[in-house]
């Protein structure tokens, strides 16, 4: 708290301000995103709590939408049928099927996943993440839904076309690493292409250029058990990335890791991602984790999704109780960046000697600038063009409606 009352008092001082400042960030906000210079939904960073924004449209089209997807775990399978089959509201059923001795993994979920974005799936343990991703990819059966990947219905696909889209067109990580033991690093990684039929030397030639991409040149005839764990999940990140899938699933790919490798893992994970542009659906029980990787965040709780949105969304409207302690520890200054803040300027525009931060620095980094005396901010995409301004109103209700205080 103490450094927030610093940002504070140093901002009272030097900022002139009329009043206090309307949280105005999120109408007709910039809202570049961080890091990968996409648009994000800041809209519903608005002074009003909106509600849950499970089923709101995508602005791209999504190349992965599931709709009322169930996936149910015990009772028995006739009456669980007939429960999903009726007309009755998303929490009658639930409340019918526990009735019946039945677990609802996954509750009528409704999703669109938008072509390129990263997808961070967060929840306390058993909320039913896995369970969520393992049915989007079709790995496990859901009881009731429909799931469309590229236009295709998922759950009506044929065992064949399954396959196929499974080996060509998705890739998927796990905690475990899921290596085989007796397979060096290169031809763990070449592994799938194998299975596709590509010959031995193209599908080397492959697996070692995909080596070299996540940094392990020199390590191809490492056994698993020669590798450490960050190599061995990148080892797992190059053979899922082998056939170029358009859809990457991570569950938990970090997880087994030791704090300064998985942070390390995440930069390379950045890095691949500026490259390769996959659409990800990734899970995490980690929000910072979260918040540095995703576009956009959601959090399940009993089999639902309770919220979806960016960081900013959480820390400025969490839904409940049950969001708000994902958030409650978040350093907001460091996790929220200045594009995604910052407010379209008037036309014609002109910075008139304003400081100049690129739209990925942190806030923390920008309210150095108010604190040298700037009364505006101008901030600059990845492109070099103009993504907005920031001025001490918008800053100063940002720390006012968000815990700065754990800066
Ligand atoms: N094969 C299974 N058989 C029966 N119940 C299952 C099965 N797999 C998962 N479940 C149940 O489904 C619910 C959701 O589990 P899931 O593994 O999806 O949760 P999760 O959010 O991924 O948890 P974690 O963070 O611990 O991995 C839990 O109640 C779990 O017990």
């Amino acid at each position: 708290m103490k450094l927030f009352a610093t940002w504070k008092a140093a901002l009272s001082a030097t900022i002139p301000v009329a009043g206090e400042p309307m949280f105005a960030l999120a109408e007709g906000s910039a809202g570049v995103d961080s890091s990968r210079g996409r648009s994000t939904d800041v809209k519903a960073a608005q002074s009003s709590v909106p509600a849950p924004q499970e089923n709101r449209p995508a602005k791209a089209e999504p190349i992965l939408s599931c709709r009322d997807l169930w996936k149910v775990y015990g009772g028995d399978a006739r009456r669980v049928r007939a429960i999903l089959a009726e007309g009755s509201s998303r929490d009658e059923k639930i409340a019918r099927l526990i009735a019946e001795g039945a677990n609802p993994s996954v509750a009528g979920v409704s999703l669109d996943v938008r072509n390129g974005e990263i997808l961070m799936v967060m929840g306390l343990s058993g909320s039913g993440k896995s369970t969520m991703v393992r049915c989007l990819s079709r790995l496990i059966e859901p009881e009731a839904g429909e799931v469309r990947f590229e236009g295709l219905d998922l759950l009506q696909a044929k065992p064949a076309d399954l396959t196929e889209i499974r080996r060509r067109k998705i890739g998927m990580v796990f905690q475990n690493f899921g290596l085989m033991g007796h397979l060096t690093a290169i031809n763990n990684v070449a592994f799938p292409l194998r299975v596709q039929g590509m010959a031995l030397a193209d599908r080397l030639a492959k697996a070692r250029g995909m080596l070299e991409l996540v940094g392990l040149a020199g390590r191809e005839d490492c056994l698993p058990h020669q590798l450490s764990g960050g190599q061995q999940q990148r080892v797992g990140i190059a053979r899922s990335l082998i056939t170029d899938p358009d859809l990457w699933f991570l569950d938990e790919p970090f997880s087994a890791l030791d704090p300064l490798i998985r942070k390390q893992m995440q930069d390379e994970f950045l890095r691949l991602q500026a490259k390769l542009h996959k659409t990800i659906i990734f899970v995490t029980h980690d929000f910072l984790e979260a918040a540095r990787l995703g576009d956009r965040i959601a959090i399940m709780k009993d089999g639902k999704i309770v919220q979806i949105g960016s960081v900013l969304d959480f820390l400025l409207n969490p839904a409940d109780d049950y969001v708000r302690s994902f958030v409650a520890d978040v350093p907001a200054l460091r996790v929220v960046k200045a594009g995604q803040i910052a407010v379209p300027a008037k036309e014609p525009f002109s910075s008139q000697g304003d400081p100049v931060v690129n739209a990925d620095e942190s806030i923390e980094s920008t309210l150095k600038c108010f604190l040298g005396g700037a009364q505006r901010v101008v901030v600059r995409k990845a492109d070099g063009t103009i993504a907005g301004v920031i001025d001490h109103n918008l800053i100063k209700s940002f720390l006012g409606r968000t815990n700065s205080g754990h800066a």
